[in-house]
């Protein structure tokens, strides 16, 4: 379990460029070390704020598209091409504009693909998909993401894991169908803790005032199944990703000097 470090910035727009920045750093670096990279997308508007950042970043295209893995950490099950789904949002932003691999884009399936609207049936295909794409030294039967980006909700849910929900208890599974979403659209599909927990970092993006009562409970007071996003974290490194006003309720020892 790594000590989750803050890095806080002046505001969501610089922070959305600062982090997307470091995805690119952190692929390049990746690709550079194992001839490939192996991100989770999130979905949620701090995510997607990050993939557009990334998409009109100058350094865009150090990144080798065709060598890089992309998941999601959650999606909303509704049918393929709905514009509420984080895949839709994520080709929107961002990977309708790069190169990437097709075969290695790995979308959560619609309810009206190959599982139908069993959503169930629709996680097991997907926990498959990362059990297949897991190397032998791997853990928890998912591929050794390099990052696992998650929004946080204002109730410190981390993809579609809610506090005291079934799916946020879930120790054995790595995907998860979720019902009765208190955020709609009430059925999703989700990584659970020991899928994200074997990433080697996890990075918690979160902007803005709605934010900082979130911030401030994840970070202070652990327990994962009423704060969810305090059990989110990396093997090697746990970084969240702030604007000063999601930072605003850190207790005093937690918040850095603010950076640009
Ligand atoms: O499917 C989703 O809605 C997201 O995966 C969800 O986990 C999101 O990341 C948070 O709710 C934060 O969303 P915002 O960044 O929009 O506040």
């Amino acid at each position: 379990m790594s000590t989750p470090q803050v890095v806080v910035h002046r505001d969501k727009e610089l922070m959305a460029q600062a982090a997307a920045a470091r995805l690119i750093t952190r692929i390049v670096d990746a690709q550079a070390a194992r001839g490939s990279a192996s991100v989770v997308l999130t979905g949620g508007r701090n995510g997607n704020g990050l993939l557009a950042a990334l998409a009109r970043s100058p350094a865009r295209d150090a990144v080798d598209w065709a060598r890089l893995d992309l998941w999601w950490g959650d999606e909303r099950f509704l049918p393929e091409g709905d514009p509420e789904r984080n895949v839709t949002q994520a080709r929107e932003a961002l990977l309708d504009a790069v190169p990437v691999d097709p075969a290695r884009v790995h979308p959560m399936a619609p309810s009206d693909g190959a599982f139908g609207p069993d959503v169930e049936a629709a996680a097991a295909g997907y926990a498959a998909e990362l059990a297949a794409a897991a190397g032998g030294e791997d853990h928890a039967h998912v591929p050794a993401f390099d990052v696992l980006m998650l929004g946080v909700g204002p109730d410190t849910h981390v993809a579609s894991l809610f506090p005291e929900h079934p799916a946020t208890r879930e120790q054995v599974l790595t995907v998860v169908g979720v019902h009765g979403s208190p955020k709609p659209p009430p059925t999703r599909i989700s990584l659970t803790f020991p899928a994200i927990r074997a990433a080697r970092e996890v990075w918690l993006l979160a902007a803005g005032e709605d934010k900082a009562g979130a911030v401030a409970v994840a970070l202070s007071a652990p327990g994962e199944v009423q704060a969810p996003a305090s059990g989110a974290y990396g093997r090697s490194r746990t970084l969240w990703l702030l604007d000063r006003a999601a930072a605003a309720k850190l207790p005093p020892q937690l918040y850095p000097p603010a950076s640009a």
